[in-house]
This record gives C-alpha cells, structure tokens and sequence, in this order.
C-alpha cells in the first residue's frame, strides 16, 4: 500500500486521516509515528502560514512528500477568535476541555442567533525543492450551551451541525468525515493534485 505522511501530533486528526486515506488504499503515517521529531513551532498568523511552516519544515527533514493540516474554530461573536490559537486558546498546555469551558464562558448569554460559528482547515502539501501548494475547507455551525456527545476531538462536542441537529461529537466517525472542515479540503486536495504517493519527485 502507499504511504502518505501527515505532520501532526494530534491523534484526534491522526485518527480521521488514517480512516479517510485508508479508504483510498493508502497508508498514513504521523508524527506520533516518529516521537523523535520536536515540534514545529507554529509562527504564523494564518492556518495557511501555520500550515506551510509544520509541511515544508517536515518535508525537509524527511526529504519526502508531507502534508500538514492546521486548523481551527472561528467564533463570529467573538472576532474569529479562537482562530489559529484554537489549540492553545486556554494556555500552552493545549487542553481540549479547558478551550472548551474557556469559550463557553465567552459566550455566556450570548443569544443563539449570534452563536454562528465554523471549523476551519488548510492543508499544505510540501516537497523537498518543489513549491508548496494549499487546500481550505470550512464547515459551518452553532455553539452550543454545553457540550454534547462524546466522538470526535477538540471542540466538537460544543459545535452544532444545524443539517444534522446534532453535535459533531455526536456524529459517527464516517458521518464526521463527509462533512467536515477536513473533509472538504482533502476533496479540494485530491481534485487539484495527482498526488505520486511513494514516489520520489
Ligand atoms: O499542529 P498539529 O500537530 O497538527 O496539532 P494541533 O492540535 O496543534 O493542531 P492545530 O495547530 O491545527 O490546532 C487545531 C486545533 O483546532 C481544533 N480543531 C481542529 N480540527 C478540529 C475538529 O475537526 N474538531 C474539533 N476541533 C478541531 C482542535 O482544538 C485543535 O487542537
Ligand atoms: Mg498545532
């Protein structure tokens, strides 16, 4: 089988590429693959900018294909933030149910028709000595009050799918991966890209 390698050390996303590219008859591989890769340090103010700087460092270092994937929730009553931080909104120990409360908390009494809300995703593509290329997608929902269900990762149990009437926590995996941010931009990906997977360039 191929092998495509993603550059992150979220095995939330991990776990949805693997079911999505295992579909196509490819393997992934992730940074949890290679512990002995230190983070990249995310500087840019843009998931594009963010995501260009994890593939193209990756890319380098293994001298190989890689895809990096950054992404995040963006909060209309809150200014688009947590944005690029949505990671590291509550502080730098990345913690999903801290992020959580603390946008709960921001939007205390903030009406419904105000709770509009979209996950957001750049992939970028990256080559040693070619240039690199990217892939958005968003997904567009609603904060809920509290959270619901208990699938998916990061802030899916507080973002509501108003097609669905569900949480994306409570969506199954498969269910997730036809909608999603993600979802949308591995499709934009795969129609712009012959993709040589396992070849060299
Ligand atoms: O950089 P890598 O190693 O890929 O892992 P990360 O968790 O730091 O990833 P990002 O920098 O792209 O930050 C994205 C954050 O946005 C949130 N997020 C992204 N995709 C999501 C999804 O599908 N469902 C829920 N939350 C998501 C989640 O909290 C992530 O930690
Ligand atoms: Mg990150």
């Amino acid at each position: 089988m191929e092998e495509v390698i993603i550059a992150t050390k979220n095995s939330g996303k991990a776990k949805e590429f693997e079911r999505i590219f295992h579909e196509k008859g490819m393997i992934v591989k992730t940074l949890l693959d290679f512990p002995e890769i230190e983070d990249v340090e995310e500087t840019g103010t843009t998931f594009e900018e963010n995501a260009k700087i994890k593939s193209e460092t990756i890319a380098n270092l293994l001298g190989k294909m890689v895809i990096a994937d950054d992404s995040g929730l963006e909060v209309d009553a809150l200014e688009g933030r947590p944005g690029v931080y949505s990671a590291r909104y509550a502080g730098p120990q990345k913690n999903d149910e801290e992020n959580i409360d603390k946008v709960l908390e921001e939007l205390h009494g903030v009406p419904k028709n105000e709770r509009t809300a979209r996950f957001r995703c750049v992939l970028s593509v990256s080559q040693p000595g070619k240039k690199t290329v990217t892939f958005a997608g968003a997904c567009e929902g609603l904060i809920l009050t509290e959270r619901k269900g208990t699938n998916g990762f990061g802030y899916d149990p507080i973002f509501f799918i108003e097609a669905k009437g569900k949480a994306m926590a409570e969506l199954a995996p498969e269910e997730k991966n036809k909608i999603s941010h993600r979802a949308m931009a591995i499709k934009k990906l795969e129609q712009n890209l012959t993709l040589n997977f396992g070849e060299d360039s």
